[in-house]
């Protein structure tokens, strides 16, 4: 069965509810889904926590990445970008684009915001840019989902997002679960076709 990888960075857990729901979208198409996230990073440049998270999921590692058949990449914005934890991660990365291990996948994103135009357009944009340097294929999702036109909440077509608002207590919107589902379906179907 081919694996689609949710890689994704969470403080507070919007960006992490959006991993599941695509994570299930996901299976919902006949793919496994593998969720993983990243530590976050320390004034000293270096990870500093152990190899295995004291709860939640487990952190990446390069072979899931070169195991992958299709990748959906998540991550809060911060200040119109992603996380600095993700980014480290990322620029991990120089062997598996040396040997292309990512060249061909299917890649798509997400993220969440605490206003609703803080940038998250910005941030799904800029997600993408290392990704393309992988040479993988971007995946964002189609205006045929109905939900994209009719959102008072997040939801875009460079891929799906969260409002959680000033006090970042918002619940994901009916919009924006149904989005997630789809966006996890349409990369399922993508990897499907391109394993
Ligand atoms: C350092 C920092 C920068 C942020 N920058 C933005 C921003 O540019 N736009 C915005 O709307 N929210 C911004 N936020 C809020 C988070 O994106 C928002 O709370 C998000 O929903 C958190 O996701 P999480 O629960 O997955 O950590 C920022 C938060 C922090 C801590």
């Amino acid at each position: 069965m081919p694996k689609v990888l949710v890689l994704y960075y969470s403080q507070s857990g919007h960006t992490q509810k959006l991993a599941k729901l695509i994570a299930r979208g996901i299976e919902e198409q006949g793919c496994e889904a593998v969720i993983r996230t990243v530590p976050g990073v320390s004034p000293k440049n270096e990870a500093v926590d152990s190899a295995i998270p004291e709860s939640g999921d487990l952190y990446a590692t390069k072979l899931d990445l070169i195991e992958c058949d299709g990748l959906v990449v998540g991550s809060p914005t911060r200040f119109g970008n992603m996380a600095a934890a993700l980014k480290y991660f990322i620029d991990g990365t120089s062997e598996i684009w040396m040997g292309g291990k990512l060249a061909d996948k299917p890649v798509s994103f997400f993220t969440s915001t605490s206003s609703l135009h803080g940038g998250q357009e910005s941030t799904l944009l800029s997600m993408m840019n290392p990704f393309l340097h992988h040479g993988m294929l971007v995946c964002g999702l189609p205006y045929s989902e109905t939900e994209l036109i009719h959102t008072e909440s997040g939801g875009t077509p460079y891929g799906v997002s969260h409002w959680s608002g000033k006090d970042n207590d918002k619940s994901i919107s009916d919009s924006e679960k149904a989005l997630a589902i789809a966006q996890g379906k349409r990369i399922a179907k993508f990897t499907q076709l391109l394993a």
